[in-house]
């Protein structure tokens, strides 16, 4: 193909992607190493040991923020992790003796234990067709399963009292002041890096819209599970230092009311932000600790109450609000260039067929919606794919592009058999859906959501903003017509629908897919849109040997760019030819008739 060896050439250095200032958060961070450093000069000793305890805790806090607030992972467990870190430090050194050696077994042990325990959470909680809701069940039980465990553990674990008087570290309370005050400073450097890059941006992405994340190849499941064992291997380690830091460690520690509690510090702090947790985490346990003595009940009422009118009224949490006049979350733009890149793969042999369905039915139980489909579509081919409504098109599209979906028959995507892969597979093989509503990530910038649509072929990095942004020819084709090139740096929920529309189809491009499915892509468009995405999708299979399929009510726009017409109707494929043949025949006259008649008849 031509343009697979196009050179990169720079056309738009417009538009830019927002990004956090780095001035605010560098202020806060510059006072907060300030007061980590004179910690011990100015705090007294009870301060000091209560600010050590919060900075541990503060670190769980961090990793709930990663997984709630920036995943939509709302999860409760991360207790259980750090509970299984202190107790690793209580168990080896109650029962083994302090010693380096012991220290290095039990700290493997931690990382260990909790990086089992994670995956096999993860995996139980994020397989396939897991709904949220019960993501979220299952991070309540752990804690309470596992607290259960130490409770029965007799005199091993130390049952409901915990295992305490153990030998420990022999540090000063200034030394540890200053370990633990580096540790959560590390961990917040850490994550602020990650959700800042580009590889972060997924995790926005995947709360957004995990559906359409599959439909770009990315394996949602795959990267929370990853991201669950990294966060619990951070709380891990806190909790091990939590422990051989206090010297006692109790079923507390690892319990549901703790991992309540870290959600309360996360959701008052202001979710999505780290910063808010950490400083949310450390406050509240410093107050608690003043407070809770002078009015133990009131105190728990208080946070409780303040929780739910911050969840109700103020979603963002409270410390951004008393922040703000720090100029933090306010936003900056980041210079972006918009590049051509040079397609990778080649378009589907044309003697092959880019797509093969044969003997495809669908079945709602005794409802049979697709029966017997025998379909081939070739690259450069534009196959418009028409019927009445409830004839079985978007079953059709959904049985092309998920192998879960049909009740038999087999779908070959570029000679590779589909079989019972999910569609992040499928997208492997060469495959795009446009979905009949614009489907994109509603919180992402334009220039992010077409970044986060590279993902398979241009691995983001973990730690850094790349300040270009290449897109296969046709992808930049759609970008420049439909001027999406000045609005980089504009949030998708804020444009315009015919504006999503293009954007999702760019972001299907940028995939460099072989077989491009369009469910009704001018659906809501106007005159002028129209036209123009239907210029781009005759270029992609007359200029760039595409394989394209479209489903369309719309006849005189199939009738402009189709190079071969297949007619649905209930479930089989009645017809197929081109435009003038088919609206020249008298079946699918029949047919339109038929169905006018019914939804005459139906109004
Ligand atoms: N999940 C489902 N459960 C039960 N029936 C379903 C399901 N999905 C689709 N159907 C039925 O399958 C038939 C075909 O639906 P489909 O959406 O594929 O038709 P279509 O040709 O795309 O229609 P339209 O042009 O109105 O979008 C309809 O009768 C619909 O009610």
């Amino acid at each position: 193909m031509a343009e697979a060896n196009m050179a990169a050439l720079p056309v738009a250095a417009q538009g830019g992607r927002p990004i956090r200032s780095a001035r605010g958060p560098l202020l806060l961070g510059a006072a907060g190493v300030l007061l980590i450093v004179i910690g011990p000069w100015v705090f007294d000793t009870y301060l000091l040991n209560i600010l050590i305890k919060s900075f541990f805790f503060a670190i769980a806090a961090i990793t709930v923020d990663m997984l709630w607030g920036y995943t939509g992972y709302l999860t409760f467990g991360q207790s259980a992790f750090f509970g299984i870190g202190a107790y690793a430090a209580g168990l080896g050194f109650t029962h083994w003796g302090f010693s380096t050696s012991t220290v290095l077994l039990a700290l493997g042990a931690a990382v260990l234990v909790v990086a089992v325990v994670a995956a096999l959470v993860g995996w139980l909680s994020f397989y396939r067709g897991a709904s949220p809701f019960f993501a979220t069940v299952i991070s309540l039980v752990l804690p309470i399963v596992l607290t259960q465990l130490l409770l029965s553990g007799g005199e091993w674990t130390g049952s409901s009292s915990g295992l305490t008087g153990f030998e420990t570290f022999d540090l000063s309370i200034e030394a540890w002041y200053w370990v633990s005050g580096a540790a959560v400073v590390i961990a917040g450097l850490l994550a602020w890096m990650v959700v800042r890059s580009d590889a972060g941006r997924i995790l926005a992405a995947i709360r957004d819209n995990e559906s359409r994340c599959a439909y770009l190849g990315i394996n949602a499941p795959v990267v929370k599970i990853c991201l669950l064992v990294a966060t619990a291997v951070v709380t891990g380690l806190a909790g091990f230092g939590y422990g051989s830091f206090s010297g006692v460690v109790a079923p507390e520690l690892t319990g549901f009311v703790f991992g309540t509690e870290l959600i309360i510090w996360v959701a008052l702090g202001g979710r999505g932000t780290l910063w808010g947790p950490l400083i949310g985490a450390v406050l509240i346990n410093v107050a608690t600790a003043y407070l809770s003595s002078s009015m133990p009940f009131a105190w728990q009422l208080i946070l409780g109450v303040a929780f739910v009118l911050v969840i109700v009224l103020l979603p963002q949490g409270l410390v951004p609000l008393l922040l703000k006049p720090l100029g933090l979350g306010r936003q900056s733009a980041k210079a972006l260039t918009l590049t051509e890149r040079a397609v990778r793969s080649s378009a589907a042999a044309s003697d092959k067929p880019a797509l093969a369905m044969h003997g495809v039915t669908r079945s709602f139980g005794s409802l049979k919606v697709l029966q017997g489909i025998d379909l081939e579509a070739h690259a450069g081919q534009l196959v418009g794919l028409i019927g009445p409504n409830g004839a079985g098109k978007t079953t059709l599209m959904r049985c092309m592009s998920d192998g879960a979906d049909r009740t038999s028959g087999t779908v070959e995507l570029c000679g590779n058999d589909i079989g019972r892969l999910p569609p992040d597979a499928c997208v492997h093989f060469g495959l795009g859906r446009k979905f009949q509503n614009a489907n994109v990530f509603e919180s992402l910038t334009v220039a992010e959501c077409l970044r986060i649509a590279g993902t398979i072929l241009e691995r983001p990095s973990l730690v850094r903003n790349d300040s270009t942004l290449r897109l296969p020819p046709y992808a930049l084709d759609v970008v420049r017509t439909t001027e999406l090139d000045r609005k980089l740096d504009v949030v998708a929920r804020d444009l315009s629908h015919g504006e999503q529309q293009a954007l999702e189809l760019a972001m299907v491009l940028a995939l460099e897919p072989k077989i491009v499915l369009l469910d009704e892509p001018t659906a809501g468009l106007t005159k002028a849109e129209r036209t123009q995405i239907g210029k781009v999708l005759s270029s992609l299979a007359l200029r760039y040997q595409l394989c394209c399929l479209l489903v369309e009510h719309d006849l005189d726009f199939v009738e402009e760019i189709a190079t071969r017409i297949v007619v649905l109707h209930q479930g089989t494929i009645v017809m197929q030819g081109s435009f003038q043949e088919v609206v020249n025949s008298d079946l699918v006259k029949t047919i339109y008739a038929g169905s006018a008649h019914a939804a005459r008849e139906a109004a």
